[in-house]
């Protein structure tokens, strides 16, 4: 591979960037961007990741570490620097969530922890947090219910190891822990998995040199929402290493704040770190007008004057925003049902660029809207239940490898099945691609032949196929969130299941694929979980008191929520407001908005806002 020289750089795909973010990706040095939505934070990463691959900055055989908080972020961040800068250099650069990297590591080094924390192999990972407070219970139940469920989950990974025994609370603690550990298999949340692995690194040198031995350039995304276990964990990997660390954010999209996030992360990791700090101040998603919007809410809402620039590409009239107040619930549906038809079958655009978001429980604010959309032939699902899921390589590979095989006319299919295949073989060459190519082909035509997908229990062959194809061994070394069995194993089982629920029987199993993978299907989800996801129109639905019930307590955290929804959309925004609203008892309750008046009025005083009673 041909190196350039760092002056001959330019950046790929001919995108312009900000001078600022230009010397973030050139310069050496530990960085802190912060700037606002759609300023191009991620794209940031991926272009500075190609220019140090493609420059050798990233000097051979070293490699950059990327780490984000959602797997499906994670996931693009890797793809996005292929497509930058080529298969065989980004072979070095890793893309994983703060979650994926604690278990690596752990999974790596497991044997070096004392034998008080052993865990066992095939260790099980509880995905709810929740089931802590059983342990509890067995263990020191006067303890259990003295502690309110979120302060005893907290409590328990507070502390870095070693932990103590002073008081009641540690011992409970110390014996909760043993016995999590000593369970056949040893059970253990991601926040443990991240303690442990950060005890491996902290107490063992050769580990710890090792790892700051691999990666000479480390990034964070979504810097805004390290907790204090991740930040802990992070400097106990890189501080005081010649590392390079970029981290990017947001203080406007600081939502996370209920969920642990550290407040002070950016000023302590600026002061402990020295890291230079840059701002940016374009928008390029959002159209101008919706640009001047968030213009205004930074300035009247969340008292900021960082102010973003529309791209000069666009009109300055483009852009939609409507206040759409309603009587009631149903005829929210009706009138939603109509213009979402109407959106789709006339003006073209498809079903996943319109994304409905809520900030309250999402079955209370659209579970009828979702149940009310399937009835009139409009396919709408919560998102998150599958957004993990669908966001792994591995499922990538099942969903287009099926595209392949029973929708011939998939070519990117077959590019994101190939390049999934060669990243499990060593071997690189051109001409073991081609022989590749030619064996994935004579393989789907042989699973064409073999199965009818139609009949559900073929599913499970097929995929069983596709797992031999590629090779169980090869998938575990290439992708080391498969390591671990159990979990390779829930992947496989979780896709057949959930493919299995989208067969309608006559439709065949491209419509199947088609609905699994979220294609023409109105992807709906809390705001939290839209967190750098982007999408033509944003449908906000229940701009109501109830729905910011924390309003009185944290206003700040839910201004910036209210800005995460807005600064999704690309040209359009739609938030409703309805007088009546059935809560989640069954009971209609009148919805009012007194306590988030701040809000509406600084929409309805911004003078861009269509504000309509339908
Ligand atoms: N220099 C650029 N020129 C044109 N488009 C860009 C540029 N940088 C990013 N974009 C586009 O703008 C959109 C937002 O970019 P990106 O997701 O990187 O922003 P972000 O700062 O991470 O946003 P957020 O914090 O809101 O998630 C994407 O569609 C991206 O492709």
């Amino acid at each position: 591979m041909r190196r350039i020289k760092a002056t001959d750089w330019v950046p790929a795909d001919g995108l312009r960037l900000e001078q600022a973010a230009i010397d973030v990706i050139t310069q050496a040095g530990h960085f802190l961007v912060v700037a606002g939505p759609g300023a191009g934070k991620t794209e940031l990463l991926a272009q500075k990741a190609a220019f140090l691959l493609q420059t050798n900055q990233c000097q051979y055989p070293r490699r950059i570490l990327a780490i984000s908080f959602k797997r499906d972020a994670s996931y693009n961040l890797k793809d996005r620097v292929r497509l930058r800068c080529g298969k065989e250099l980004s072979l070095r650069f890793d893309s994983w969530t703060f979650d994926t990297f604690a278990k690596l590591l752990l999974d790596h080094f497991r044997n070096q922890l004392p034998h008080d924390l052993k865990v066992s192999k095939d260790y099980q990972v509880l995905l709810n947090e929740k089931t802590i407070l059983d342990y509890y219970e067995g263990v020191d139940r006067d303890f259990r219910f003295q502690n309110q469920d979120t302060k005893l989950m907290s409590f328990h990974t507070h502390s870095a190891f070693p932990l103590h025994s002073n008081s009641k609370g540690d011992i409970a603690r110390v014996n909760t822990w043993r016995q999590m550990l000593g369970s056949t298999p040893s059970k253990l949340t991601f926040k443990m998995i991240m303690r442990l692995a950060e005890y491996i690194i902290r107490s063992n040198e050769p580990v710890r040199s090792f790892l700051r031995q691999t990666y000479s350039h480390v990034f964070l995304d979504e810097f805004q929402d390290a907790t204090s276990i991740q930040y802990e964990f992070f400097k106990s990997c890189f501080w005081g290493s010649d590392c390079q660390v970029t981290a990017v954010g947001d203080d406007k999209q600081r939502i996370m704040l209920w969920a642990g996030a550290k407040e002070t992360v950016f000023e302590d990791y600026q002061k402990e770190l020295q890291a230079i700090l840059k701002t940016l101040k374009m928008n390029f998603r959002c159209a101008p007008r919706l640009v001047a919007l968030l213009n205004y809410l930074t300035e009247h809402l969340l008292g900021k004057t960082d102010f973003a620039e529309p791209d000069s590409r666009k009109p300055l009239d483009e852009g939609e925003c409507f206040l759409w107040n309603y009587s009631s619930e149903k005829a929210e549906m009706a009138s939603l049902l109509k213009q979402v038809k109407y959106w789709i079958e006339i003006d073209g655009l498809k079903a996943n660029e319109i994304c409905i978001l809520v900030k309250g429980s999402l079955q209370t604010y659209v579970g009828n809207l979702i149940a009310y959309f399937q009835k009139n032939g409009l396919a709408a699902r919560d998102e998150s239940l599958l957004q993990d899921l669908i966001g792994q390589e591995l499922v990538q590979y099942f969903i287009h490898a099926f595209y392949v095989i029973y929708d011939e006319r998939s070519g990117e299919s077959k590019r994101i099945c190939l390049s999934f295949l060669a990243n499990t073989s060593t071997e690189m060459t051109d001409e073991h691609l081609l022989s590749l190519e030619k064996s994935f082909y004579k393989f789907t035509r042989k699973v064409r032949e073999t199965y009818k997908p139609s009949k559900k229990s073929e599913i499970d062959l097929i995929v069983k196929e596709l797992i031999e194809f590629a090779g169980r061994s090869r998938i575990k070394n290439a992708y080391p969130i498969y390591t671990n069995d159990t979990f390779l194993d829930l992947t496989i089982t979780q896709f057949i299941q959930e493919l299995k629920l989208t067969v309608v029987p006559g439709q065949g199993i491209v419509r199947a694929i088609q609905r699994f993978a979220g294609e023409n299907t109105i992807p709906v989800m809390t705001v939290h979980k839209s967190k750098g996801l982007e999408y033509h129109t944003v449908i906000f639905v229940g701009l109501e008191d109830r729905a910011f019930w924390t309003y009185k307590n944290q206003a700040s955290e839910d201004n910036c929520t209210f800005f995460v929804a807005l600064s999704r959309a690309k040209q359009r925004v739609v938030f409703t407001f309805s007088q009546s609203r059935t809560d989640g008892y069954g009971n209609i309750r009148i919805q009012k908005v007194s306590a988030i008046k701040e809000i509406v009025d600084t929409l309805t005083q911004s003078g861009l806002v269509d504000v309509a009673d339908m």
